[in-house]
């Protein structure tokens, strides 16, 4: 695997908050309508996240024959929108909305339809607004199911506003159950 990102060396690590449910607990998602997490999403990805020790957090995604990217694989884009998903999960630890800024991918093994993905995340540091993420998979079901990393990321998110969206509630497809534009944690 290969990667140009460099981490500032002037981050500081946020400790975990009491608000943060407790390991093992699932987190819940940030905005009903998401493609990657919502439950009121019926063309999406229905992720499923949860807190896991320390300051990391874990999701999973069941790779669908309609996410076939190459023959029998995954599609890149997907699993780039599962790891977005998961780091943006794992910026929920500081309470306040985020979006993200840059997001970058390895693709090391492929992956196949029918797998069970866990992903991993965490937030390597902050410095002001901006949040630097890490984060890994695996297959944990399916016929190469492993201990293998079959995909990293990296990702800077960045802290916002709720008005961030307020121009953008007009485009809002339906009534949201969670509250737009902002995390329901
Ligand atoms: C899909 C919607 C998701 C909505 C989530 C919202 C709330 C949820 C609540 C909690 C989150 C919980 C879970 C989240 C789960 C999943 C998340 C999915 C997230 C997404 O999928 S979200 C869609 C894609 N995302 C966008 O739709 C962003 C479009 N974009 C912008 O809205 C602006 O671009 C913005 C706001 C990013 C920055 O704009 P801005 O004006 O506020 O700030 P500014 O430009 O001044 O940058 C400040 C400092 O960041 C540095 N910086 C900025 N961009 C950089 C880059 N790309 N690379 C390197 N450095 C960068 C600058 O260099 C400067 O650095 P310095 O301070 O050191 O000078």
């Amino acid at each position: 695997m290969s990667s140009t990102w460099t981490l500032p060396d002037d981050l500081d690590l946020p400790t975990r908050p009491d608000f943060f449910p407790a390991p093992g607990e699932a987190l819940p998602q940030h905005w009903s309508k998401c493609f990657g997490c919502g439950d009121d999403q019926p063309s999406g990805m229905a992720m499923t996240f949860i807190a896991e020790e320390g300051i990391e957090v874990s999701g999973r995604l069941t790779v669908a024959n309609r996410y076939q990217g190459g023959p029998g694989v995954i599609h890149g884009g997907i699993l780039s929108v599962a790891f977005d998903e998961t780091q943006g999960m794992a910026c929920m630890l500081l309470g306040v909305p985020v979006v993200t800024g840059h997001l970058e991918i390895d693709f090391a093994k492929p992956i196949p339809l029918g797998s069970v993905l866990e992903f991993r995340a965490r937030m390597d540091g902050m410095t002001g607004r901006k949040l630097y993420t890490s984060a890994e998979a695996r297959i944990v079901e399916g016929p190469t199911a492993g201990d293998d990393v079959v995909a990293t990321s990296r990702g800077l998110f960045l802290t916002i506003k709720p008005e961030h969206f307020t121009p953008m509630k007009d485009f809002v497809d339906g009534e949201a159950t969670s509250p737009f534009g902002s995390s329901t944690l």
